[in-house]
Protein backbone atom coordinates (compact mmCIF):
# COMPACT_ATOMS: atom_id res chain seq x y z
CA UNK A 1 0.00 0.00 0.00
CA UNK A 2 2.21 2.17 0.72
CA UNK A 3 4.59 2.01 -2.61
CA UNK A 4 1.05 2.75 -3.96
CA UNK A 5 1.14 6.02 -2.52
CA UNK A 6 4.65 6.52 -3.08
CA UNK A 7 4.00 5.60 -7.12
CA UNK A 8 0.85 8.14 -7.30
CA UNK A 9 3.12 10.91 -5.06
CA UNK A 10 5.49 10.55 -8.06
CA UNK A 11 3.07 10.49 -10.67
CA UNK A 12 2.00 13.85 -9.30
CA UNK A 13 4.68 15.33 -9.55
CA UNK A 14 5.01 15.17 -12.97
CA UNK A 15 3.19 18.39 -12.77
CA UNK A 16 5.33 20.20 -10.66
CA UNK A 17 7.24 23.14 -12.81
CA UNK A 18 10.48 25.81 -11.53
CA UNK A 19 9.14 28.21 -9.94
CA UNK A 20 5.24 27.13 -9.02
CA UNK A 21 3.55 28.09 -5.64
CA UNK A 22 2.17 24.85 -4.23
CA UNK A 23 0.36 24.07 -1.21
CA UNK A 24 1.92 20.41 0.33
CA UNK A 25 -1.06 18.28 1.70
CA UNK A 26 -1.20 16.10 5.20
CA UNK A 27 -1.01 12.14 5.62
CA UNK A 28 1.06 9.07 4.32
CA UNK A 29 0.26 9.91 1.27
CA UNK A 30 1.01 13.62 1.21
CA UNK A 31 4.22 12.88 2.77
CA UNK A 32 5.35 11.21 0.17
CA UNK A 33 4.66 13.46 -2.03
CA UNK A 34 7.49 15.98 0.55
CA UNK A 35 9.64 13.87 0.04
CA UNK A 36 9.97 13.07 -3.66
CA UNK A 37 9.76 17.41 -4.02
CA UNK A 38 12.46 17.53 -1.72
CA UNK A 39 14.71 15.38 -3.75
CA UNK A 40 14.07 17.50 -6.62
CA UNK A 41 14.89 20.43 -4.93
CA UNK A 42 17.79 19.77 -3.58
CA UNK A 43 18.68 18.98 -7.36
CA UNK A 44 17.85 22.85 -8.06
CA UNK A 45 14.24 22.54 -8.82
CA UNK A 46 12.98 26.07 -7.47
CA UNK A 47 9.95 25.89 -5.84
CA UNK A 48 8.12 27.59 -2.84
CA UNK A 49 5.77 26.08 -0.41
CA UNK A 50 2.43 26.38 2.14
CA UNK A 51 2.43 23.56 4.53
CA UNK A 52 -1.46 22.61 5.56
CA UNK A 53 -0.29 21.07 9.03
CA UNK A 54 2.87 21.68 11.33
CA UNK A 55 3.75 17.89 11.13
CA UNK A 56 4.01 18.86 6.99
CA UNK A 57 5.56 21.59 7.88
CA UNK A 58 8.02 20.08 9.72
CA UNK A 59 8.76 17.34 7.22
CA UNK A 60 9.16 20.04 4.31
CA UNK A 61 11.69 21.34 6.37
CA UNK A 62 13.44 18.93 7.00
CA UNK A 63 13.02 17.83 3.21
CA UNK A 64 14.42 21.62 2.75
CA UNK A 65 11.39 23.08 0.59
CA UNK A 66 11.44 26.66 0.75
CA UNK A 67 7.93 27.81 2.84
CA UNK A 68 5.74 30.82 2.82
CA UNK A 69 2.55 31.24 3.86
CA UNK A 70 -1.01 32.67 2.23
CA UNK A 71 -0.70 35.78 3.78
CA UNK A 72 2.89 36.41 1.65
CA UNK A 73 1.16 35.68 -1.29
CA UNK A 74 -1.67 35.73 -2.80
CA UNK A 75 -2.28 32.51 -5.07
CA UNK A 76 -0.63 28.93 -5.16
CA UNK A 77 -0.53 27.22 -8.34
CA UNK A 78 -0.88 23.70 -7.38
CA UNK A 79 -2.10 21.62 -4.27
CA UNK A 80 -1.04 18.11 -3.97
CA UNK A 81 -2.95 16.81 -0.69
CA UNK A 82 -4.08 13.03 0.01
CA UNK A 83 -7.90 12.07 0.48
CA UNK A 84 -9.49 9.01 3.09
CA UNK A 85 -12.47 9.19 -0.20
CA UNK A 86 -12.53 10.27 -4.05
CA UNK A 87 -16.03 9.74 -5.91
CA UNK A 88 -16.50 9.94 -9.77
CA UNK A 89 -17.05 13.67 -9.54
CA UNK A 90 -13.76 13.56 -8.04
CA UNK A 91 -15.70 15.14 -4.65
CA UNK A 92 -13.66 14.01 -1.73
CA UNK A 93 -14.13 13.48 1.92
CA UNK A 94 -10.55 14.42 3.50
CA UNK A 95 -9.62 15.26 7.26
CA UNK A 96 -8.60 11.85 7.94
CA UNK A 97 -5.38 13.29 9.61
CA UNK A 98 -7.20 16.21 11.29
CA UNK A 99 -5.62 18.90 9.02
CA UNK A 100 -9.30 19.39 6.75
CA UNK A 101 -9.44 22.99 7.57
CA UNK A 102 -5.78 24.23 6.79
CA UNK A 103 -6.46 21.89 3.64
CA UNK A 104 -9.28 23.14 2.57
CA UNK A 105 -7.72 26.64 3.32
CA UNK A 106 -4.76 25.85 0.67
CA UNK A 107 -6.44 23.77 -1.26
CA UNK A 108 -9.50 26.51 -2.31
CA UNK A 109 -6.39 28.92 -2.10
CA UNK A 110 -4.91 27.01 -5.23
CA UNK A 111 -5.75 27.30 -9.23
CA UNK A 112 -5.68 23.53 -9.24
CA UNK A 113 -5.57 20.50 -6.65
CA UNK A 114 -4.31 17.39 -7.63
CA UNK A 115 -5.58 14.20 -5.41
CA UNK A 116 -3.62 11.63 -4.67
CA UNK A 117 -3.72 7.98 -3.09
CA UNK A 118 -3.88 4.27 -3.85
CA UNK A 119 -7.35 2.72 -5.22
CA UNK A 120 -8.81 1.47 -2.29
CA UNK A 121 -10.03 5.37 -1.40
CA UNK A 122 -12.04 5.58 -4.79
CA UNK A 123 -15.70 4.67 -3.88
CA UNK A 124 -19.29 5.03 -5.95
CA UNK A 125 -20.97 7.22 -3.17
CA UNK A 126 -19.25 9.34 -0.23
CA UNK A 127 -19.44 7.88 3.07
CA UNK A 128 -18.02 4.82 4.08
CA UNK A 129 -15.39 6.81 5.74
CA UNK A 130 -16.29 8.42 8.83
CA UNK A 131 -17.02 12.56 7.80
CA UNK A 132 -14.81 14.66 9.40
CA UNK A 133 -16.32 18.03 11.15
CA UNK A 134 -14.13 19.92 12.79
CA UNK A 135 -15.73 22.43 15.58
CA UNK A 136 -15.47 24.53 18.36
CA UNK A 137 -15.01 22.97 22.06
CA UNK A 138 -17.92 25.47 23.17
CA UNK A 139 -21.80 24.59 23.11
CA UNK A 140 -20.55 21.44 21.40
CA UNK A 141 -23.71 19.54 22.37
CA UNK A 142 -25.74 21.94 20.83
CA UNK A 143 -23.51 22.10 17.48
CA UNK A 144 -24.11 18.38 17.51
CA UNK A 145 -27.86 18.45 17.19
CA UNK A 146 -27.94 20.78 14.96
CA UNK A 147 -25.52 18.70 12.92
CA UNK A 148 -27.98 15.67 13.36
CA UNK A 149 -30.37 18.24 12.01
CA UNK A 150 -28.30 18.99 8.65
CA UNK A 151 -28.00 14.96 8.28
CA UNK A 152 -31.45 14.27 9.02
CA UNK A 153 -32.20 17.20 6.30
CA UNK A 154 -29.89 15.48 3.29
CA UNK A 155 -31.29 12.17 4.25
CA UNK A 156 -27.88 10.83 5.84
CA UNK A 157 -28.47 9.76 9.78
CA UNK A 158 -25.47 8.27 12.13
CA UNK A 159 -23.71 7.73 15.13
CA UNK A 160 -21.15 11.24 15.90
CA UNK A 161 -18.12 10.46 17.78
CA UNK A 162 -15.58 13.09 19.47
CA UNK A 163 -11.99 12.26 18.09
CA UNK A 164 -9.45 10.80 20.59
CA UNK A 165 -6.00 10.69 19.67
CA UNK A 166 -3.36 7.90 20.61
CA UNK A 167 -2.70 9.18 23.99
CA UNK A 168 -6.77 8.46 25.02
CA UNK A 169 -7.06 12.51 25.30
CA UNK A 170 -9.12 14.48 22.56
CA UNK A 171 -7.88 15.02 19.31
CA UNK A 172 -6.99 19.11 19.01
CA UNK A 173 -6.36 20.23 15.66
CA UNK A 174 -3.47 22.71 14.83
CA UNK A 175 -6.22 25.35 15.01
CA UNK A 176 -7.44 24.35 18.40
CA UNK A 177 -10.41 22.78 17.41
CA UNK A 178 -11.77 19.14 18.01
CA UNK A 179 -13.34 16.86 15.05
CA UNK A 180 -16.62 15.06 15.56
CA UNK A 181 -16.51 11.33 13.17
CA UNK A 182 -19.68 10.96 11.57
CA UNK A 183 -20.20 7.76 10.77
CA UNK A 184 -23.26 8.42 7.62
CA UNK A 185 -22.37 4.92 5.26
CA UNK A 186 -23.52 7.04 2.33
CA UNK A 187 -24.31 9.99 1.48
CA UNK A 188 -26.00 10.43 -1.47
CA UNK A 189 -26.41 14.09 -1.78
CA UNK A 190 -23.07 15.54 -0.75
CA UNK A 191 -23.17 18.65 -1.88
CA UNK A 192 -26.18 19.40 0.16
CA UNK A 193 -25.13 18.04 2.96
CA UNK A 194 -22.02 20.42 2.88
CA UNK A 195 -24.14 23.25 2.21
CA UNK A 196 -26.10 22.54 5.45
CA UNK A 197 -22.80 22.34 7.69
CA UNK A 198 -21.36 25.15 6.79
CA UNK A 199 -24.01 27.12 8.48
CA UNK A 200 -24.02 26.09 11.33
CA UNK A 201 -22.30 28.37 14.21
CA UNK A 202 -20.37 25.82 15.67
CA UNK A 203 -18.81 23.82 12.75
CA UNK A 204 -15.52 25.29 11.74
CA UNK A 205 -15.38 23.25 8.81
CA UNK A 206 -16.06 19.65 7.55
CA UNK A 207 -14.52 17.07 5.60
CA UNK A 208 -16.54 17.41 2.15
CA UNK A 209 -14.36 19.12 -0.74
CA UNK A 210 -16.99 19.58 -3.11
CA UNK A 211 -15.78 20.86 -6.80
CA UNK A 212 -12.13 21.44 -5.18
CA UNK A 213 -10.28 18.98 -6.63
CA UNK A 214 -9.35 18.99 -10.25
CA UNK A 215 -7.26 15.57 -11.00
CA UNK A 216 -7.53 12.38 -9.08
CA UNK A 217 -4.18 10.52 -9.10
CA UNK A 218 -4.58 6.69 -8.06
CA UNK A 219 -2.41 4.04 -8.15
CA UNK A 220 -2.94 -0.13 -8.04
CA UNK A 221 -2.13 -3.34 -8.93
CA UNK A 222 -2.74 -2.41 -12.31
CA UNK A 223 -0.95 0.84 -12.40
CA UNK A 224 -1.93 4.61 -12.23
CA UNK A 225 -5.59 6.00 -13.41
CA UNK A 226 -5.29 9.62 -14.15
CA UNK A 227 -9.13 10.96 -13.33
CA UNK A 228 -9.73 14.60 -14.57
CA UNK A 229 -13.02 16.28 -13.31
CA UNK A 230 -15.21 17.21 -16.06
O1 LIG B 1 -7.10 14.51 4.83
C1 LIG B 1 -6.06 14.11 5.26
C2 LIG B 1 -5.45 14.63 6.49
O2 LIG B 1 -6.31 15.53 7.15
C3 LIG B 1 -5.31 13.05 4.53
O3 LIG B 1 -4.97 13.53 3.28
C4 LIG B 1 -6.17 11.84 4.41
O4 LIG B 1 -6.55 11.42 5.72
C5 LIG B 1 -5.45 10.69 3.70
O5 LIG B 1 -4.37 10.27 4.48
P1 LIG B 1 -3.42 9.10 4.01
O6 LIG B 1 -2.69 9.57 2.80
O7 LIG B 1 -2.51 8.88 5.20
O8 LIG B 1 -4.28 7.90 3.72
Amino acid sequence: MDDLKRQAAARALEAVRDGMRLGLGTGSTAKHFVELLGERVRAGLDVIGVPTSEVTRADAERCGIRLTTLDAIDRLDLTVDGADEIDPALNVIKGGGGALLREKIVATASDRMIVIADESKWVDVLGRFPLPVEVVPFGLAATQRAMAKAFAESGVSGQMVVRKGKDGHVFVTDGGHWIVDAHLGRIADAARLAGLLSVIPGVVEHGLFIGVASTAVLAGAQGIRVVERR
